[in-house]
């Protein structure tokens, strides 16, 4: 039975709903659906906590970080196991995501002693001028099911580090790497009330989280949809808003390119976590002369593919998050057919033998897809491929930004001017060169442009911008009152 973690105390809820293996339908936990009393009660105690966690001197902030860095390496296998449980993903995709958060810990537990302003020189005599980060306040981090550890330390550690405190809600398909990551920031030391968890319905919890006078910031990952109405919201308030939404993410490959390489590439980023990343590559925009011989080697490598639990070593795709989420899947790949596009591989969920107690869907290939299809424009989260043939690299970096997101690209080309073309036009936060479009690392800003996102990033140094405010000091050392903004001469 999980708990909320309120003002450093484990506090149990009456109202519980079960957490689900998603590979067997196996009840595996129970969670409290909180209300917004919980929420009231978190900020209140995060409020005091965080005026005194203000003052203690950002390199000791670091410490409790570092600490957290090294529990989680300690217990590496024990989370990806239980991430795996929760959320299906295979297991050496889980310990990815965990070696992600550990990477965060120590990379944002460095930030302790940077935390960087700027000096520069004033127009007056003795006087001296700088800017300085200084922490936010209350900030609230909300979470989606796909990454449910990586993600929460991408916000939760540069919140932390950079003296805020935090009310975190995690989505309620994946709340046990929630527990578990208190339960490591307890140990670790953090004061109590600088990071609090309060599990339950987006609906309720999230919209509590939004509409609290006394949060100064949300941080929120998840979809587009949600996204859209905490940013009106939070416009309506003022309220600083950071959003990292879904993607439409293509790999293009050039007449040029090293097929065997770019189907690897393919295959690892549609495929992988069933598709359902942000950055999943859902479009494969390849060169007409080539687009045969890619299918050929797409399929042959897709019926290599072992589909089912992912704590089974030899699995390389799991199961998909619920029942809703396959029927979503499923509903696209129907529409897909009635679009007219040419359906190569897949399009079923599987329901048989050790399939039948959880959520699976095949790997799916679509071609002939016009990029105007819904399926080449929405994003499905899900094990689904739609290829579009071009003619020109000018041809697939418009068709690429022809969609209403901005996340990942990646194109696949030995042509050094194509490479740099490239990364010039396609409009996207992320663009990869002969590699899928998956995989990033925590010291570089993460986001997207147009629907993906709204200007910010999380990770990298960037992350520090959503939770600080800059504050500009003037020193004027003269002893007498020198006055900026007239004519500088006559302050001779
Ligand atoms: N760009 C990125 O960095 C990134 C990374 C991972 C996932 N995603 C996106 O996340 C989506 C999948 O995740 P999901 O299904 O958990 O998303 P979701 O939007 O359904 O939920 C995300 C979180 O928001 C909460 N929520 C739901 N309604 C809310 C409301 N009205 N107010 C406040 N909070 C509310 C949910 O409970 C959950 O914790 C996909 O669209 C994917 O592309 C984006
Ligand atoms: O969302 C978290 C992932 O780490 C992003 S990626 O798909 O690995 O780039």
């Amino acid at each position: 039975m999980l708990e909320n973690y309120i003002d450093g105390k484990w506090k149990g809820h009456s109202t519980l709903t079960d957490v689900i293996n998603p590979a067997n339908g196996e009840i595996i936990a129970k969670v409290p659906l909180s209300s917004e009393k919980e929420v009231d009660e978190a900020v209140q105690a995060a409020k005091i906590a965080q005026k005194q966690w203000a003052k203690v001197p950002a390199p000791q902030r670091a410490e409790v970080l570092y600490k957290v860095g090294n529990i989680m390496k300690e217990r590496k296998e024990e989370l990806a196991r239980l991430l795996t449980l929760e959320n299906g993903k295979v297991i050496e995709e889980a310990r990815g995501e965990v070696q992600e958060g550990i990477d965060m810990a120590f990379y944002m537990a460095g930030e302790g002693r940077r935390l960087f302003g700027q000096t520069t020189p004033a127009e007056l005599k003795d006087k001296f001028a700088m800017s300085i980060r200084v922490p936010v306040g209350v900030v609230a981090i909300v979470t989606p099911w796909n990454f449910p550890i990586a993600i929460a330390t991408w916000k939760s550690f540069p919140a932390i580090v950079a003296g805020n405190a935090v009310i975190w809600k995690p989505a309620t398909e994946t709340p046990i790497m929630a527990y578990e990551l208190a339960k490591i920031f307890e140990e670790a030391g953090l004061p109590k009330g600088v990071l609090n968890v309060v599990f339950g319905k987006g609906s309720i919890v999230g919209e509590a989280i939004v509409q609290h006078p006394d949060i100064q910031v949300v941080s929120f990952t998840g979809s587009n949809e949600v996204g859209r109405t905490i940013a009106s919201e939070c416009g309506r308030q003022l309220k600083k808003v950071s959003l990292e939404m879904g993607g439409k993410n293509a790999v293009i490959v050039m007449d040029d390119a090293d097929l065997d390489l770019a189907v690897d590439g393919i295959i690892w980023s549609a495929f992988g976590t069933s598709g359902q990343r942000c950055t999943a590559c859902s479009r494969v925009i390849v060169h007409k002369d080539v687009q045969k011989e890619l299918e050929k080697r797409l399929l042959e490598k897709m019926e290599q593919l072992t589909i089912g639990n992912g704590l089974d070593e030899q699995v390389k795709v799991g199961p998909i998050i619920n029942q809703s989420s396959l029927e979503k899947i499923h509903g696209y790949v129907e529409l897909g057919k009635r679009e007219g596009a040419k359906l190569l591989a897949g399009g079923f969920p599987l329901t048989e033998n050790e399939y039948k107690y959880g959520w699976f869907y095949a790997p799916t290939l679509f071609t002939n897809v016009h990029p105007n299809m819904r399926i080449a424009q929405e994003e499905i989260f899900g094990p689904v491929v739609s290829i579009i043939s071009v003619s020109s690299l000018e041809e697939a970096i418009e068709v690429n930004n022809q969609v209403s997101y901005g996340l990942s690209s990646s194109i696949f080309t030995r042509d050094v001017n194509r490479v740099f073309k490239a990364q010039r036009d396609l409009d996207t936060g992320i663009v990869y060169v002969n590699a899928g479009t998956i995989g990033a690392e925590i010291h570089l800003p993460f986001g997207g442009t147009k629907g993906t996102g709204n200007g910010h990033r999380d990770s990298g140094v960037q992350a520090l911008d959503v939770f600080t405010e800059w504050r500009t000091v003037y020193v004027d050392y003269s002893g007498k009152l020198q006055r900026a903004q007239i004519d500088i001469e006559s302050n001779e």
